[in-house]
């Protein structure tokens, strides 16, 4: 298709986002504020003109899915109601291709704060392994990147929020001498890397922010994850 007005930009910001996950630098700048089983959740504290731009990392590891299952059904937009529990509405703006659409949803108030929005891009991309030998990285990600504007955008008095979030997932199965050559579900493991750059937009209190995110975060990734499980169990496995 015709290079798009966000062809340059949507390359630009998924190759930085596997940069980051290919080196998943969780060092002492991170502050662990979640850790249930395999699920770890780190904000580092940072402020933009006095609002709290925390960036958040989250890793976790999940049996019986593939990357591919996971970037599927976290970029599908037909899918999203079913999942986010904060949305209150949801709506695919325009398509750039197979793979990019631009989405509109507005999430529920959150007590004290005016209620949020978002107006974004999301891609899913498949990135394999570039060189030849077998143990390269293999990565499935869906990025969700705000634009300022798009002509469908409706008129609203809700506040913008500015984000750059990125599902990043790596998928190991067991060796073949573990199983008959037929892979099942018992034999897979996705690794999966959530990175969220959230500007809330308009004034919150930095306490209400951060309790908010430290509630949400782990809530959205146990809540996602599980609905991947119970929609693929019964499914022929996504590689
Ligand atoms: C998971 C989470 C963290 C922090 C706050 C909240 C939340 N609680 N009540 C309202 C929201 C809310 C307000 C505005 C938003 F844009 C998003 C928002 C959250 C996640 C994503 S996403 O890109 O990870 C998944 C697509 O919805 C996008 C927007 C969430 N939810």
């Amino acid at each position: 298709s015709p290079k798009h007005k966000y062809y340059k930009e949507i390359n630009e910001v998924i190759a930085e986002h596997i940069k980051y996950a290919a080196k998943l630098d969780i060092d002492n700048t991170w502050e662990l504020i979640h850790d249930e089983g395999e699920m770890k959740v780190f904000k580092r504290e940072m402020e933009e003109d006095g609002m709290v731009v925390d960036p958040l990392k989250a890793v976790h590891t999940v049996k019986g899915i593939t990357g591919h299952e996971v970037c599927h059904y976290f970029w599908n937009p037909d899918v999203r109601m079913e999942w986010e529990g904060t949305l209150e509405s949801a709506q695919v703006l325009d398509w750039f291709s197979e793979d990019t659409c631009v989405c509109y949803q507005i999430h529920k108030k959150v007590w004290p704060t005016t209620q949020r929005e978002a107006l974004f891009w999301t891609q899913i991309r498949h990135v394999p392994n570039e060189d030849e030998d077998e143990d390269g990285p293999d990565y499935w990600i869906v990025c969700n990147y705000s634009i300022p504007d798009h002509d469908k955008c409706p008129a609203s008095k809700n506040v913008r929020i500015n984000m750059n979030v990125a599902m990043v997932c790596e998928t190991s199965m067991e060796p073949p001498s573990s199983h008959d050559g037929e892979i099942t579900r018992d034999h897979i493991t996705c690794r999966i890397t959530y990175a969220a750059n959230v500007n809330p937009g308009g004034w919150a209190p930095a306490s209400v922010l951060r309790a908010v995110y430290k509630r949400e975060y782990p809530k959205f990734l146990k809540r996602f994850t599980q609905y991947v499980m119970d929609q693929t169990k019964d499914k022929p496995i996504m590689f």
